[in-house]
């Protein structure tokens, strides 16, 4: 279990640069499965979850090549399938959330398609009845061995169907188009998710020669194509770790510049924190935030009530974004209602917070108050275990900006999702070590 040493109470300065989307390189590793042809794709990010995906496609055949820091190629004209049924596959597979998603490609190119319930964060019932509901409706057969948690879809040939998904999943939406695209036949999803995830999935397949329209709506429709050829695809800066930057400057009183983050596809995100009372500058394609050395003031609504920042799928603001913004609001001028609505247990965290000396009223599993202490008192160096990758990130902010040495176990959350923080961190200031 990896360790962080972070010593806070000083400002930031610099630049940093975002990786590429974590929940969007996910995606689109899994799509490579699609054809026999070769993928290039750009701006992997260097993670652990990401590794382990590279890894799985590897020991299912896929032949990987490394062409620059971040660049990969991919060609899967001859896997293993026999890989599927090995001890070896259980375990990769249960490494990460992101696997899941190689079911609906295997699925549609071979007929078959099995995972057993994969990992990712422990943060309340993580169902995936969504995307199977959705493979049966194009025709798939069901399994589900209970006591492996093993998971299995067959089915000759899919046959494209209208289907209204129970709620707008965001791997169980790529899953399922990743089925349709070789489907025979039209497909209709609706409430499907549309994270600028799903735009990149959608616009990358119809350049490997699918015909998906509706990209960007809750609205899919697919007419199924009998092959997909090779692409290029550059994946977007992570949105999250843009929203994470723009909490840890403000909340570090840091002046910082976040290069080239796609501005268009950040949806709400610049929203939500200037509700906070955050400053945040377009400067071209970058983020400037100034210090905030007078602090921040958390705006009300315009009737008066205290302001609510809750999650919805996209555009709705993004619950990967929630923990943070609750950390930055322990330090705002005012008060702010965060409300998890998707996930259940993602709060729980807010206990190291207060034991460092933050206001919060943990009201019920989906909703806390938080008073903020407008700079008057500095949160309190402590020693804390990272729950899973967003509270990890908000305990490292919140150490940041705390006064002494505070100390963050199970950095592997942390690293899940965020490349190389401490090099990059320290890159603009930071004192922060790292502990094997
Ligand atoms: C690898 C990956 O891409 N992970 C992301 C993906 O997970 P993942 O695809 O697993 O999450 P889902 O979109 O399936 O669902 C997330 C949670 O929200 C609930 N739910 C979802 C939709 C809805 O309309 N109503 C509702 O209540 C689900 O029951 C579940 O508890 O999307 C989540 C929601 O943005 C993100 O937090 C995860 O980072
Ligand atoms: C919940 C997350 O990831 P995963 O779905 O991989 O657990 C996240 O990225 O915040």
């Amino acid at each position: 279990m990896g360790t962080f040493k972070i010593e806070g109470g000083a400002p930031l300065k610099g630049e940093i640069t975002p990786q590429g989307a974590k929940n969007e390189a996910l995606q689109i590793l899994c799509a490579v499965l699609l054809t026999d042809e070769k993928v290039t794709i750009h701006n992997i990010p260097n993670i652990i979850d990401v590794n382990k995906l590279i890894e799985l496609l590897e020991n299912l055949g896929v032949k990987i090549q490394k062409i620059g820091t971040s660049s990969y190629t991919f060609v899967s004209d001859d896997l293993h399938l026999e890989y599927l049924q090995s001890e070896q596959f259980k375990k990769d597979g249960r490494g990460l959330r992101g696997s899941i998603m190689i079911v609906g490609p295997l699925l549609a190119r071979f007929g078959k398609g099995y995972i057993p319930k994969p990992g990712g964060d422990k943060i309340g019932r993580r169902r995936l009845d969504t995307h199977f509901e959705g493979f049966i409706k194009l025709g798939a057969k069901f399994r589900y061995n209970r006591e492996e948690y093993f998971y299995g879809v067959e089915a000759k040939k899919l046959k494209g169907s209208y289907m209204l998904l129970d709620e707008a999943s965001v791997t169980g939406t790529a899953n399922i188009v990743m089925a349709a695209v070789l489907a025979e036949g039209k497909t209709t999803i609706y409430n499907a998710a549309c994270e600028p995830y799903l735009q990149q999935l959608c616009n990358m397949l119809n350049r490997m020669g699918a015909k998906i329209s509706g990209v960007g709506s809750n609205l899919l429709t697919i007419e199924g194509v009998d092959k997909l050829g090779g692409t290029v695809h550059t994946i977007l800066p992570d949105m999250i770790e843009i929203g994470s930057w723009i909490g840890m400057a403000a909340m570090t009183k840091s002046e910082l510049t976040i290069k080239n983050v796609q501005w268009d596809y950040l949806g709400q995100i610049p929203t939500v924190f200037r509700k906070l009372g955050i400053t945040l500058e377009r400067k071209g394609d970058d983020i400037y935030i100034p210090a905030h050395t007078e602090g921040y003031e958390v705006q009300n609504f315009i009737d008066g009530s205290i302001l609510t920042i809750s999650d919805a799928p996209w555009p709705g603001f993004t619950p990967d974004l929630l923990s943070i913004i609750l950390t930055v609001a322990t330090q705002a001028r005012g008060s702010v209602l965060v409300h998890q609505k998707m996930f259940e247990s993602r709060l729980f965290f807010v206990d190291k917070l207060i034991d460092m000396g933050a206001k919060i009223i943990l009201c019920d599993p989906h909703r806390a108050t938080v008073i903020g202490h407008d700079f008057k008192s500095t949160l309190k160096a402590t020693t804390m275990t990272s729950p899973d990758i967003r509270a990890g990130i908000s305990l490292l902010i919140a150490a940041l900006s705390a006064k002494g040495t505070s100390t963050i176990h199970n950095i592997e959350q942390i690293d899940r999702g965020y490349e190389n923080i401490d090099e990059r961190l320290k890159a603009i200031g930071a004192k922060i070590v790292r502990l094997d």
